[in-house]
C-alpha cells in the first residue's frame, strides 16, 4: 500500500492532533505563519494549492521551519503532484479522489490521503492502496455519527480518517475522541484574512487553544 503515510509521520500528526489548513497569498508570509503555528503547538500544515503563492510557501516552510510537517492540499492534477514534490511537500491531500492523482503520488512515493465522503469512495481508495483518508466535508455530512456508521463495515481494514470541513474549537473534541481519527484539520486556526493581516499572535492563540483541546482529549483517553 504505497499511498500510506509512514508510521513516523502519522505518529507526528497524531501527537499534535491538528492539521492547519492554509490559503496563502504572499510567499513571505509562509515562515512567520509556520512559526506562529508552531508556537501554539501545531506541527502539521496542509498548504492548499489555491493561490499562486502556494508552491513557494511550501518550499519556504520545508527548508526554513523543519519542525513543521508541511503537506500540500487541493492537489487536483498529476502535474501538481510533481510540483509539490519539487517544492518539498511531505504529503498531499485533496478534497476528493482522483485515481490518476493517487496513482501519480504512488509512483513518486508521495504519501497521499484522498478525500472521501461515501462508502463507494472508501472502497475505491482501499482498492488504490490508501489507508489515510480525508473525511471531507465532515460537519455538513453528519460528523462522527455519519463517520461511525460509514466506517463500521471497514473496521477490519485499519483505515484512518482525518476529518476536515466545518471543524472548529467547539466541535473538534467530538472527532478526536474516536479511535478512527488520528488527527483533525481546519482553516479556522489560521484563516486567510488573519494571514493577510499578519496577525501572528492571534494565530498562535488559536493554535494554543486547539492544542489545549487535543491535550484534554488525549488525557481523557489515558484516564
Ligand atoms: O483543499 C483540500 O485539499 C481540502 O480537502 C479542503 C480543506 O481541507 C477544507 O477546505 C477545510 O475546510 P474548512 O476548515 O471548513 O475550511
Amino acid at each position: 500500500m504505497k499511498s500510506q503515510f509512514p508510521d513516523a509521520m502519522l505518529a507526528r500528526m497524531q501527537a499534535c492532533g491538528v492539521v492547519a489548513v492554509i490559503v496563502i497569498d504572499e510567499p513571505q508570509h509562509a515562515v512567520p505563519l509556520a512559526q506562529a503555528l508552531l508556537a501554539g503547538g501545531i506541527q502539521a500544515i496542509e498548504l492548499t494549492l489555491r493561490t499562486p503563492a502556494a508552491l513557494d510557501a511550501i518550499a519556504a516552510i520545508a527548508t526554513e521551519v523543519p519542525d513543521v510537517l508541511v503537506g500540500a492540499g487541493t492537489v487536483l492534477t498529476t502535474d501538481q503532484v510533481d510540483a509539490v514534490i519539487d517544492a518539498g511537500a511531505a504529503f498531499a491531500v485533496a478534497p476528493g479522489l482522483n485515481r490518476r492523482v493517487v496513482e501519480r503520488s504512488q509512483a513518486r512515493g508521495l504519501p497521499f490521503a484522498p478525500g472521501i465522503v461515501t462508502p463507494s469512495d472508501i472502497e475505491l481508495a482501499v482498492e488504490l492502496g490508501c489507508r489515510e483518508l480525508k473525511f471531507f466535508p465532515a460537519e455538513p455530512s453528519g460528523g462522527m455519527r455519519y463517520l461511525n456508521s460509514m466506517a463500521a463495515p471497514y473496521a477490519h481494514l485499519g483505515l484512518q480518517f482525518i476529518p476536515l470541513g466545518g471543524l472548529d474549537a467547539k466541535n473538534m473534541a467530538s472527532y478526536l475522541s474516536s479511535p478512527l481519527v488520528p488527527a483533525i484539520g481546519g482553516s479556522w486556526i489560521a484563516p486567510r484574512k488573519l494571514i493577510q493581516q499578519k496577525a501572528w499572535a492571534e494565530i498562535t492563540e488559536n493554535a494554543t487553544e486547539a492544542s489545549r483541546i487535543v491535550a484534554a482529549t488525549q488525557n481523557k483517553e489515558i484516564a
